[in-house]
């Protein structure tokens, strides 16, 4: 359950990552730690940064400055991978195309997902059917992601192996059926700075509105020097998460919150860029297999007293629902 915090924990990870293929991690001190600190965290805001991760600084850099690039060309550049449904929702989305709780967000992004083939899912994978788009222009663009995607992916798995030991005292247990074929979505985005184009008040204006992230666990690197992401705690104050260079800001998924029978939050957040430059952030959404059926361990049930406090749900579906009440029909032919 979210407290009443007033900063996002940092966690130096290294000591997980060196003994997270080794059959005896569960006995290692050093893990021991980081998962003490990933199970408080985890407890308290459903949020943290993790630093000693392994991705090397220059390619967090790299792919913020592609993204700066991308954003920076003229709009008729960028529409010629206008998202479609045809495309299964991947693609570029201009500013205000993306809502939110029926606001449209004052961001432009390039939604990515794992490639679903035709027929892959039946009927649940249909609306997500399709290809990535990527841009000609930057040039190395989709090299440059895919490596990312690739390194983004095998942390994550490290880490749901530290979640998994701290809520079951096993590390496997998101692999096999619950997540040994993870489903991934990356959002590449961009928020104008002050003063906005057309807008009505130059302030506040919500980049991003309040929402929880969909599946097990989001990776967020975010340009360094602009603070614009908030987090929610209990008693409803916006807690800012600062860029600290070099780390990613980790969260917690509704599919997580759902596994964790509730001990853990998907917390909700949201970004407001109120500084005059345009920022950029990569999201690397880390998920389930597509057509899991996710519902509450057996061993967090016990430690909440027997009672099931989430339902359970088809990650698929979930995520499906969301991607259609993001856009407005009409937008997208
Ligand atoms: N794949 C994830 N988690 N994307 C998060 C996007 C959040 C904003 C979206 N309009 C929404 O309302 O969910
Ligand atoms: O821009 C950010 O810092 C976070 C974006 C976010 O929350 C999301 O894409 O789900
Ligand atoms: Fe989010």
């Amino acid at each position: 359950m979210a407290t009443d915090f007033k900063s996002i924990p940092i966690i130096d990870i290294s000591a997980l990552l060196a003994k997270c293929n080794d059959p005896k991690m569960a006995e290692d001190p050093g893990v021991s730690e980081v998962v003490r600190q990933i199970n408080q965290a985890c407890r308290e805001a459903g949020f943290f940064y993790v630093k000693s991760h392994g991705i090397p600084d220059s390619l967090l850099k790299e792919v913020k400055s592609v993204a700066h690039k991308f954003f920076d060309l003229l709009n008729e550049e960028k529409v010629k991978i206008k998202i479609s449904q045809a495309a299964g929702y991947r693609g570029y989305q201009r500013i205000r195309e993306n809502v939110t709780k029926g606001i449209p967000d004052m961001h432009e992004a390039i939604d990515y997902y794992r490639e679903v083939k035709e027929g892959m899912y039946g009927d649940l994978g249909k609306t997500l059917e399709g290809i990535n788009q990527w841009p000609s222009n930057p040039q190395n663009f989709k090299e440059i992601m895919d490596e990312y995607i690739r390194l983004c992916t095998d942390l994550s798995r490290n880490i749901m192996r530290g979640i998994s030991l701290a809520l079951t005292g096993s590390p496997e247990e998101f692999e096999g059926e619950r997540a040994g074929d993870p489903f991934w979505v990356m959002r590449i985005i961009g928020y104008p700075g002050a003063p906005k184009p057309d807008g009505p008040d130059p302030t506040d204006e919500i980049g991003c509105g309040a929402h929880t992230d969909y599946g097990l666990l989001t990776l967020i690197n975010q340009d360094d020097d602009i603070t614009a992401l908030q987090i929610r705690n209990l008693s409803g104050e916006w807690i800012s998460a600062p860029p600290i260079p070099g780390t990613f800001v980790c969260n917690i998924g509704d599919m997580l919150k759902i596994y964790a029978n509730g001990l853990y939050e998907s917390t909700l957040h949201r970004v407001i860029n109120n500084s005059p430059r345009f920022r950029v952030c990569i999201a690397y959404f880390y998920e389930t297999n597509f057509d899991t059926t996710v519902e509450p361990l057996e061993t967090c049930i016990q430690r909440t007293g027997f009672a099931r406090n989430s339902e359970r749900a088809v990650y698929g579906e979930h995520l499906v629902k969301k991607v259609l009440n993001n856009f407005i029909p009409e937008l997208l032919i």
